[in-house]
């Protein structure tokens, strides 16, 4: 199972070697205002599958705001570290 250490680690790498058919790529060459509205879109979905749907949809959509979150560390040059520091 991934951890949110090993799919940085999995997404680092996909902005540096720029494979063909990554999502990442694309996100990343979108840019921080584009990936912001998504991580603000997958935080909304969050909220209402935990609201209004079921555990297991929450945990989906948390899932790909998890995702979202470490697409807008790479676009911002972010570090793990820099943002455990905060913790
Ligand atoms: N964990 C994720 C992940 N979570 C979410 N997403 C993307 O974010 C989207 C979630 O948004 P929605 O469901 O709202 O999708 P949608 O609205 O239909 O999509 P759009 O309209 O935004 O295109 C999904 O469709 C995925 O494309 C992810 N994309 C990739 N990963 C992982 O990231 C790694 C690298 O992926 P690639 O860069 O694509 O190789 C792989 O391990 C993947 O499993």
């Amino acid at each position: 199972m991934k951890t949110f250490d090993t799919l940085f680690a999995e997404l680092s790498a996909k902005a540096v070697d720029r494979p063909a058919g990554s999502r990442t790529v694309t996100e990343l060459d979108g840019g921080v205002h584009t990936i912001g509205k998504k991580l603000v879109e997958e935080a909304a979905e969050s909220w209402m599958a935990a609201e209004h749907e079921s555990p297991e949809r929450a945990a989906e959509e948390l899932s790909q705001l998890l995702y979202h979150v470490q697409v807008m560390m790479l676009a911002t040059g972010l570090t793990l570290d820099d943002v455990y520091a905060h913790l």
